[in-house]
Order: structure tokens, then sequence, then C-alpha cells
């Protein structure tokens, strides 16, 4: 039998940490060697040798963790958002030192919604509109979500290379917010609804057709086969991967 993969979870006792410990726990070729809360020491991950840290924590703490990983020769699965342009950068510059660590850095583990992202940057040329609507629990902390940040970016970016111009809009007096956030020039609206878990909508319009993408996650299970998968491969993937579409081979 290969050798056992020793995984620590940072953020344990979180709804995403939670389960993410109970996937380990039952996963044949993971050993969990600790789960972290806020006020545990990271030293902890290099006592226990842990090969891959998980990092489900909030946006205030995830860089450091995930550096530390990196400095120890950890690899790091990240779900926690808030990675902006200039944290990538340095964790590039970091990784540059390191060059036999791997970070997987992904918005969201869910494999439809990784779907679904992908499937949105497919359609974006195509359409004279585009608009992102993400729905989520009222305790979430950051907005827009880390999720529909990235699928903005990506259908941005889509539309760019085709030269497909800005969406049309006439509006011209608005209350502040009323046209959501624009992230790329693409307006995303973020809904905060006691019930929901984590879902989301890209919406298309033409002339006389609407095409929409959505995807739920009904329960924080839906992003566990993502989190194994991650943890999986990270090892063998040095260097920085953004998005679980990065381990998956979406064009074959
Ligand atoms: N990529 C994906 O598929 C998904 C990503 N997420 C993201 O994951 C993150 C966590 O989400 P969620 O589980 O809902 O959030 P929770 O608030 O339920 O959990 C966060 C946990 O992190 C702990 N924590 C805070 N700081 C530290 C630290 N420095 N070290 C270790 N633990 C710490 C908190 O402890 P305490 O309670 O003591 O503050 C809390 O237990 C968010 O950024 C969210 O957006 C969520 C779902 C899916
Ligand atoms: O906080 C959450 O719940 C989620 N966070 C991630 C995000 O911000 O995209 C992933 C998923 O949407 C759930």
């Amino acid at each position: 039998m290969s050798e056992m993969l020793k995984v620590a979870v940072l953020g344990a006792k979180g709804r995403m940490g939670t389960a993410a410990v109970a996937a380990i726990d039952a996963a044949p070729d993971m050993e969990l060697v600790a789960a972290l809360g806020r006020s545990d020491s990271l030293d902890i991950l290099v006592e226990r040798g842990a090969d891959v840290v998980v990092d489900l924590t909030v946006p205030d703490s995830t860089e450091a963790n995930v550096r530390f990983a990196v400095e120890h020769g950890i690899h790091a699965v990240v779900g926690t958002t808030g990675w902006d342009a200039a944290r990538l950068a340095g964790l590039q510059e970091l990784l540059a030192a390191h060059p036999g660590t791997g970070v997987l850095i992904a918005p969201n583990f869910a494999l439809g919604s990784v779907l679904a992202t992908h499937f949105a940057a497919k359609a974006a040329k195509y359409f004279d509109s585009v608009e992102i609507i993400e729905l989520h629990h009222p305790r979430k902390i950051d907005a827009p979500s880390g999720t529909a940040f990235r699928t903005a970016q990506l259908v941005a970016a889509a539309r760019a290379e085709a030269g497909v111009p800005a969406a049309p809009d006439a509006t011209e007096t608005e209350l502040d917010g009323a046209r959501g956030a624009s992230v790329d020039g693409i307006p995303v609206h973020s809904v905060r609804l006691a019930g929901l878990v984590a879902h989301q909508e890209v919406l298309f319009g033409s002339h006389g057709e609407a095409l929409t993408i959505r995807h739920d996650s009904f329960n924080h299970e839906s992003f566990m086969p993502g989190v194994l998968l991650g943890v999986r491969t990270v090892g063998t993937r040095p260097g920085l991967t953004l998005g679980l579409d990065g381990y998956l081979d979406l064009e074959g």
C-alpha cells in the first residue's frame, strides 16, 4: 500500500473546515494530522509532518498561513477568498524561491461551479450583455464572492480577446449600487439571504434571447470532492495554480 498523505486543516471548526475534516478523515489515502483553529500555532504543521495544508479560514489570515506553509515546504490547497493581485504576486515571488512546493487557490471547489464558470467564459463572446448574480447565506463576510469575481474576470477576458464591445447600458440616473459592482466591466450583484448556501447565475442576453448559466451548492459536502482532488494533486503541480479547472481536463 502506498504511503498516506498527511493532511492538516486550518479553520477546522468553520462551515467548510468541519466538512473538510470529515472528508479527509474518511479518505482511505489520507491521514488527518492536524485540525487547527484561530488560536493554534502553525508550528504544529511542521511538528506533525504535514504534506498538505488545506486553508479554509478568513481573508485576513489566509495569506500568512499559505506563506508559512510554502516557507516550510508544505503544499497548500486554499479555498479562502481575498486573494487580490498584490497578494498573488507576492506568493508567486515566494514560490519562485521554493520551486518544489505547490499551491492551489480555488475560489470554488464544487465541480459544477467550476464547469459553470468554464461554460460562461465560452459563451461570453456570443452575447451583447452579461451580468452576474451571486447568492449566499447571510453569514458570508465578503462580497462579491470569490467565485463571482473570478467568473467576471474570465468572462471579461474572453470578451476582450474576441473584441466584443461593452454591453449596452443607457442608465443615467441611479442610486449608488443599483447596477451592482463592476468587475472588469461586468456588473456583479450580491444577494445575502437566510436559507441559501452558495449559488450563482450568469445571465447573457442578445436580441430576442437570453441564456442563464446557474449553479447551486445546497450544502458544504458539495465542495468536498474538489477539496480531495486538490489535496491529491497539489504535490504534483509545483508553483501556483489558480482555480480547480487547472487540475481538470475541461477541453478533452
Ligand atoms: N473554495 C470554495 O469552494 C469555498 C470557499 N469558501 C471560503 O472559505 C472561507 C471559509 O468559509 P466558511 O467555512 O464558510 O467560514 P467560517 O466563518 O464558517 O469558518 C472560518 C473558520 O476559520 C477560523 N479562523 C479564522 N482565522 C483563523 C486562523 N488565523 N487560523 C485558523 N483558523 C482561523 C474561524 O475561527 P473563529 O470562528 O474562531 O473565528 C472559523 O472557524 C471563506 O473565505 C469562504 O468564502 C467557502 C465555501 C466554499
Ligand atoms: O463563503 C461561502 O460560502 C463561499 N465562498 C466562496 C466564494 O466566495 O466564492 C465559494 C462559494 O461561493 C461559497
